[in-house]
C-alpha cells in the first residue's frame, strides 16, 4: 500500500431497526445542538470524563477501518481486484481523520504530519515498509495502480470551504473509477448535509455513531466501526449503537 499525507498534509438503508434507531436520534439530537458539535463532546467526553487518550482512540478506529476493507473486498466483484498485487492508496489529511488513515494502512499491510503522534504513526508504518507519496498521482494513474483508495483527509472538524491543496485533491479523487472508502465522513461533505457535488465513496466506515450526513452515502457498504463507547455516553447521548456480533471491531448496517 502507499500512503499520501499532507502536512500542511447513511444511510442507504442500514438495517431497518438501526435506520428507525438513527433517525430518533437524528431527530432527538437536532432538537438540542448541531450534529457536529455533538460529535465533538462525545469525543470530548471520551478522553476528558473517561481518561481515554488519542492514541488509544484512534488505533481501535484505524482498526476498525482496516477490517471494514477486509471484510468488504469479499464483497468487491473479483474484477474491481484484478489489479495484483492488491495496493490501497490511503490519503490522509492534517487531523485525527488522517491519524486513523494512518493507523488503518498499517493494519492494511500486517503512514507524515508535524506533531509527535503523527510522527509516532508514520515511523510506525515506515517500519512496515509502506511507501510514502508526497503528492496526488494524476487519477489515471491511481486508476491503472490501485485497486482501492482509502479516504482519511477530513472527519467531523471539516468546515467551511475546501482550502488548497485538498480542493485539488478532492477533485482528482471525483475523477478516479476505483471504490473509495471514507473515513468517518466522506472528505468536503458538510457533517450535516453531505455534498451531492462532492466525492461518492463506495463504502464508509462510520465511527463512534454514524453522522447525519451518513444519510446521503449511495455507496454499497456502510459499517459502524470504533467499538470503544462506554454504555454511559451511550445512554447520554442516545447513540442505540448496534450489537456488534462477538468479538468484532465492525458492524455492517448494509
Ligand atoms: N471519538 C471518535 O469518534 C474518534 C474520532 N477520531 C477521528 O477524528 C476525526 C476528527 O478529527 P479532528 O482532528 O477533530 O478533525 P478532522 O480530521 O476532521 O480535520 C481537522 C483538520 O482539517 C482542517 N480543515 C477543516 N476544515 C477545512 C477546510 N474547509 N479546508 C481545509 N482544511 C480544513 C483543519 O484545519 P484548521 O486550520 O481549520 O484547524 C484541521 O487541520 C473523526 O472524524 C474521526 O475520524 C479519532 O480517531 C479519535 C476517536
Ligand atoms: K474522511
Amino acid at each position: 500500500g502507499s500512503v499520501l499525507t499532507h502536512t500542511g498534509a447513511c444511510a442507504h438503508v442500514a438495517s431497518k431497526i438501526y435506520s428507525k434507531d438513527l433517525a430518533h436520534r437524528q431527530a432527538c439530537t437536532m432538537a438540542n445542538r448541531s450534529l457536529q458539535e455533538e460529535a465533538q463532546h462525545i469525543d470530548e467526553e471520551l478522553f476528558n470524563e473517561y481518561s481515554f487518550s488519542v492514541d488509544q482512540l484512534m488505533e481501535l478506529a484505524g482498526l476498525s477501518c482496516a477490517t471494514a476493507h477486509f471484510f468488504a473486498s469479499y464483497g468487491y466483484p473479483l474484477q474491481s481486484l484484478l489489479k495484483s498485487p492488491l495496493r490501497v492508496l490511503v490519503i490522509c489529511g492534517p487531523g485525527n481523520n488522517g491519524g486513523d488513515g494512518l493507523v488503518c494502512a498499517r493494519h492494511l499491510k500486517l503512514f507524515r504530519p508535524n506533531k509527535q503522534l503523527f510522527q509516532n504513526l508514520t515511523t510506525q508504518c515506515e517500519k512496515m515498509d509502506i511507501s510514502f507519496l508526497t503528492e496526488l498521482p494524476e487519477a489515471v494513474v491511481i486508476d491503472e495502480v490501485y485497486n482501492l483508495v482509502v479516504d482519511a483527509i477530513f472527519g467531523f472538524s471539516f468546515k467551511g470551504a475546501v482550502r488548497e491543496p485538498f480542493g485539488d485533491i478532492l477533485s482528482q479523487l471525483k475523477k478516479i473509477t476505483v471504490p473509495i472508502a471514507s473515513v468517518d465522513i466522506p472528505s468536503g461533505w458538510d457533517v450535516e448535509n453531505g455534498c451531492p457535488d462532492g466525492i461518492q465513496p463506495d463504502m464508509l466506515i462510520s465511527l463512534t455513531a454514524p453522522k447525519k450526513a451518513a444519510n446521503h452515502f449511495k455507496g454499497r457498504y456502510h459499517f459502524l466501526g470504533g467499538r470503544f463507547v462506554p454504555p454511559a455516553l451511550e445512554k447520554k447521548f442516545q447513540l442505540n449503537l448496534p450489537p456488534y456480533p462477538d468479538t468484532d471491531c465492525v458492524y455492517q448496517l448494509n
